[in-house]
């Protein structure tokens, strides 16, 4: 049988990577995957398990369909690599990090995928944004416009999400992440 797409989006700041890191252990137990992203960030700012390509090189391995899922924002490329695709087809669950403005296009691609959302109080948000310091103030505050603009207007495009709410402990989220996770795959 094959395997589910789990699309986690939220702002950027909202703990999507803090979270999938953590998920690590319990996902692997689960038999589930997490995609490595292809990002043009440099490898020094990444920050998170990504592989760092130049712009150049990404547009290459975008032309040789390289990408099962691939956009832009914030500046930047993001691409996730086709293999999960014939993991998905093995049988694996694919957790992935997303985008809110690309979900259209994943949910066409994977119409059963499970959305879920990672969300944060806007104060929240900017303190975290702040404390990691990796971008400099005027691209923390273009990310924290962006993320007013997708409060309200994309909800109502898919009501098929899962909203988890990350304001507290990472902990907790995690073990609603996996409860949610679990009993997505109990009802497939
Ligand atoms: N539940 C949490 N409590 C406190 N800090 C958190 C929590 N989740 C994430 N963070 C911190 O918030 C910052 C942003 O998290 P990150 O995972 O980089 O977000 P994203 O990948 O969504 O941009 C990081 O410094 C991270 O350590
Ligand atoms: O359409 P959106 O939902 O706004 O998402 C756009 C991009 O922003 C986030 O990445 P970012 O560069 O902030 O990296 P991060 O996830 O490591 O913060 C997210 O992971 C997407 O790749």
């Amino acid at each position: 049988m094959a395997g589910r797409l789990i699309y986690l989006i939220g702002p950027s700041g909202s703990g999507k990577d803090t979270l999938l890191d953590a998920a690590r252990e319990p996902m692997a137990a689960r038999g589930c995957r997490i995609a490595r992203r292809v990002i043009t960030r440099s490898a020094e700012a990444k920050g998170e398990a990504a592989q760092a390509v130049s712009a150049e090189r990404f547009l290459a391995m975008q032309a040789q369909g390289a990408f099962a899922l691939s956009w832009h924002a914030n500046g930047l490329h993001y691409g996730i690599p086709k293999e999960i695709d014939a993991w998905l087809a093995s049988g694996y669950d694919v957790l992935v990090n997303g985008s809110r403005g690309h979900q259209p296009q994943a949910r066409a691609r994977y119409p059963t995928m499970l959305a879920v959302v990672l969300t944060v109080d806007q104060a929240v948000l900017r303190q975290r944004l702040l404390a990691r310091g990796r971008e400099p103030a005027e691209e923390i505050e273009q990310r924290l416009r962006r993320n007013a603009q997708f409060a309200t207007a994309f909800q109502a495009a898919d009501p098929a999400l899962f909203l988890l709410d990350n304001s507290g402990a990472l902990q907790q989220t995690l073990a609603r992440l996996l409860q949610c996770i679990d009993r997505a795959r109990a009802c497939a």
